[in-house]
Parts: C-alpha cells; sequence; structure tokens
C-alpha cells in the first residue's frame, strides 16, 4: 500500500479526523497537503487528538529518566526517543516522515566551507543552533553511551532535525512540571499535521487545547490548492537554518546590513553606539532600513550634537534625510557588489552537494532582490 495512505488509516483509526484535505507529494516541497474540495475559510480541516501526540509524556519512562540526569533539552530529549524507539507504535508515521538525506539541504548538515559562505544572519542562527545540538549530544552520549559507535551522532542528528522542522508549540501538565524549561521547550509531534508546508500568510490557524490540535482554514481554498500553515513570521535566513528551504516570495523576508554599516564606523561612533543601545542589526526588510539603521547612518553623517537630539527625539532628522539617504545608496550598492562576489564564489566551488550550493546561491539572490528594490525606492525618493 502507498505509505500515504498507510498513514492516513493508521492516523484515522487513532482518531485523526481529516476534513476536505489529503496529503500529496508536491515537487520541491516533499509532501504537503492539497484541498480534496472547495473548503470555506473557518472551516475546521484537521483534528489531532491528544493521544496521537509524541512529546515528553510519551517517552518511555526509564529512558526518560535517563535523560533527565543530563541538561538536555525538551528538543533533544524528543529527538533521543525517535533514535532510540525500536517498536512499530509509529511505523506507518516514520515511513512517510523525510529520510536522511533529504534533510540535506539544513545547513547544519553542509561541508564547513559552504556555511562560512552563509549569510551573515544565517551564520548566526547556524552558530546557536549548532551549540544547541552539541549540548543536547553531549547529553545523550553521556545518558546512553553506546550511541558514541558507528553512525550514532548522525541518526542523533537526523532525528534532532526532524524535531527542529516538525514540531508544534504545545503545553501539557507534564511540560508544565519541568523544572528549567521555556517556551522553547513546549514542543509535540503530530501526524498528519506535520505534512503542511508553510506560506508566509498562513492559510490555516493552529489552535490546541486539552483535546488536541484543531486546524481552522483562515481564507477559502479550490479543490487542489495547497492548504498551508504559517511557521512564524521568519525571514529567508531563519528558513533556511531552522527549516532548509528557501521560498519564492516571502513577505517578512529582511537581511542584515551589519557587514557594510560597522566597517564604516570608527571605533569613537562605535562606543557611542553600544552607549545608546544602537550598535548592530541593522535591517533592511521589504520596505525600508529600520530605525537603527537611520540612526548609526545619522552618525556618519550629522555632527555629534544633531545625532544626540535625533536618538533622543528632539529632532526628526528631516534636514539630514538627503545626506543619509546618498550614504545609504552607497551602502546598498556597495552591499550588492559583494553579494555578486559571493554568488560568483559559490558557483567556482565544488565542495557539498548541488543541492546546497544552489540553496545558497539562491538565498543570496533574495538578498540582493531586497537590495534592488530598496536601491529603486532610495533612488526615486532622492528625485522627487
Ligand atoms: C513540517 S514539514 C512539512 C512537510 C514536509 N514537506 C514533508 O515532506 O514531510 C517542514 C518541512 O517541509 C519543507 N517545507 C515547508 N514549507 C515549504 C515551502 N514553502 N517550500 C519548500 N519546502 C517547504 C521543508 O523541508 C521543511 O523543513
Amino acid at each position: 500500500m502507498d505509505p500515504l495512505q498507510e498513514l492516513l488509516e493508521w492516523a484515522t483509526s487513532h482518531g485523526v479526523r481529516l476534513n476536505g484535505i489529503a496529503p500529496e507529494r508536491i515537487p520541491g516541497c516533499g509532501i504537503g497537503v492539497l484541498a480534496t474540495r472547495n473548503i470555506q475559510a473557518d472551516e475546521i480541516v484537521l483534528d489531532v487528538p491528544t493521544n496521537c501526540l509524541r512529546t515528553l509524556s510519551t517517552v518511555p519512562k526509564a529512558r526518560l529518566r535517563k535523560l533527565s540526569e543530563t541538561s538536555i533539552t525538551v528538543h533533544g530529549i524528543l529527538a533521543a526517543d525517535l533514535t532510540l524507539d525500536r517498536s512499530t507504535k509509529y511505523t506507518p508515521w516514520d515511513n512517510v516522515i523525510p529520510c536522511a538525506a533529504d534533510l540535506a539541504s539544513m545547513p547544519l548538515t553542509w561541508p564547513a566551507e559552504l556555511q562560512a559562505l552563509l549569510p551573515p544572519h544565517s551564520r548566526e542562527l547556524l552558530a546557536k543552533q549548532q551549540a544547541k545540538f552539541n549540548r543536547d549530544w553531549a547529553a545523550v552520549a553521556t545518558a546512553f553511551p553506546d550511541l558514541r559507535a558507528g553512525e550514532g551522532r548522525e541518526e542523533y542528528r537526523y532525528a534532532w532535525l526532524l524535531v527542529n522542522s516538525r514540531t508544534f508549540y504545545y503545553l501539557n501538565a507534564a511540560l508544565k512540571r519541568r523544572r528549567g524549561i521555556t517556551k522553547d521547550d513546549h514542543m509535540a509531534l503530530q501526524p498528519v499535521a506535520d505534512l503542511f508546508n508553510h506560506g508566509d500568510e498562513g492559510g490555516c490557524h493552529v489552535e490546541f487545547g486539552s483535546d488536541g490540535f484543531a486546524f481552522r482554514a483562515t481564507t477559502p481554498y479550490k479543490k487542489g490548492d495547497e492548504v498551508k500553515i504559517c511557521y512564524g513570521r521568519h525571514g529567508g535566513d531563519f528558513l533556511l537554518v531552522e527549516y532548509g528551504f528557501v521560498m519564492g516570495e516571502n513577505c517578512w523576508d529582511e537581511t542584515l546590513l551589519d557587514e557594510v554599516v560597522l566597517e564604516r564606523l570608527d571605533e569613537r561612533q562605535r562606543e557611542r553606539l553600544e552607549d545608546a543601545g544602537f550598535l548592530g542589526r541593522y535591517v533592511l526588510d521589504r520596505e525600508a532600513v529600520c530605525h537603527r539603521t537611520q540612526v548609526a547612518l545619522r552618525l556618519l553623517c550629522c555632527k555629534v550634537g544633531k545625532w544626540m537630539r535625533f536618538v533622543d527625539g528632539n529632532d526628526d532628522g528631516e534636514a539630514s534625510q538627503m545626506a543619509v539617504d546618498t550614504l545609504l545608496l552607497e551602502l546598498l550598492r556597495e552591499y550588492a557588489t559583494k553579494v555578486d562576489d559571493t554568488i560568483e564564489q559559490i558557483r567556482r566551488l565544488e565542495v557539498g552537494e548541488q543541492l546546497q550550493r544552489d540553496i545558497l546561491v539562491e538565498r543570496w539572490r533574495q538578498i540582493r532582490r531586497l537590495l534592488d528594490t530598496s536601491i529603486e525606492s532610495v533612488e526615486q525618493e532622492s528625485r522627487t
């Protein structure tokens, strides 16, 4: 039987209810969820009862006890449970989960040479992810030393990345009781629901209560449309590092201009910005640069007194806007040239998989498009 059909039979026999939707293979996106009939906004398209979830409460007690003696996260525990589980309890579900090769798009699996060419914000997110994974792996390897042999680390990393990209926010009594956990630890894996792909503008609202999860359409769908949920208002760097994909249009996309802005600041200027709380994190989104960027660029264009009045809100910045825009334009063009050089550099590389290099180039192209849009709008502004 087709593994998807088997999953549906298994899930419905456990109380999962699909209403007007069915999972299908979607080129370039693995499996996704399609509307099997026209769906009205506000209809509940999927119910997943609590008894189907994999959470801290479904981890066998002996396994949980051993892991709890370490400083492992809930994420790490769920991944250890996936790695160590030899039961057949979840076989139909396991059979549709992406295999290790499918996760080659996740930067955590890339060779260091490619990781080093990620955009700065992706690199920063990856460094945090890597540190979290290293801590969890150290804890698991302490609790279950047998895993250190052979491919144990790779197997654990595979499970860890599945948990990273397929869990939902969830809170129950066991999670509430656990000491020292944060919002990031409120995790549950749920069958069928984990097949929804991400859309930047959502498509379904996800609610959970004591009975389980309900997915409610927020917009009408025509038969054959892909039904999506929004994983969060994430820019492209976050989607790439946490989920391993780049999407065509993303209304939440943004990039950091730190590389080109910080280079222009001398030590004294950096100190001033640091003291005022404005050093770094200069964001360009699809609309404009952020206020932090305006503050940093003004320090490069204005006398210190005037700059301080702007920072304190006693100067609206109107008089210095033209000089700031001229400098901004210069920096955007400079960054655009750097982006082009990086794309060329990646194209010449032969390390890693072609798919990984293509994704990396695509992420830089998205950044180039953000820069182009901004360059055009600043140029237009300065002409009027
Ligand atoms: C929760 S799963 C969704 C189901 C998944 N497509 C599958 O085959 O099992 C999340 C993963 O789906 C893929 N994905 C989700 N949204 C996507 C999108 N808009 N474009 C491309 N891939 C997407 C990514 O690989 C991501 O890590």
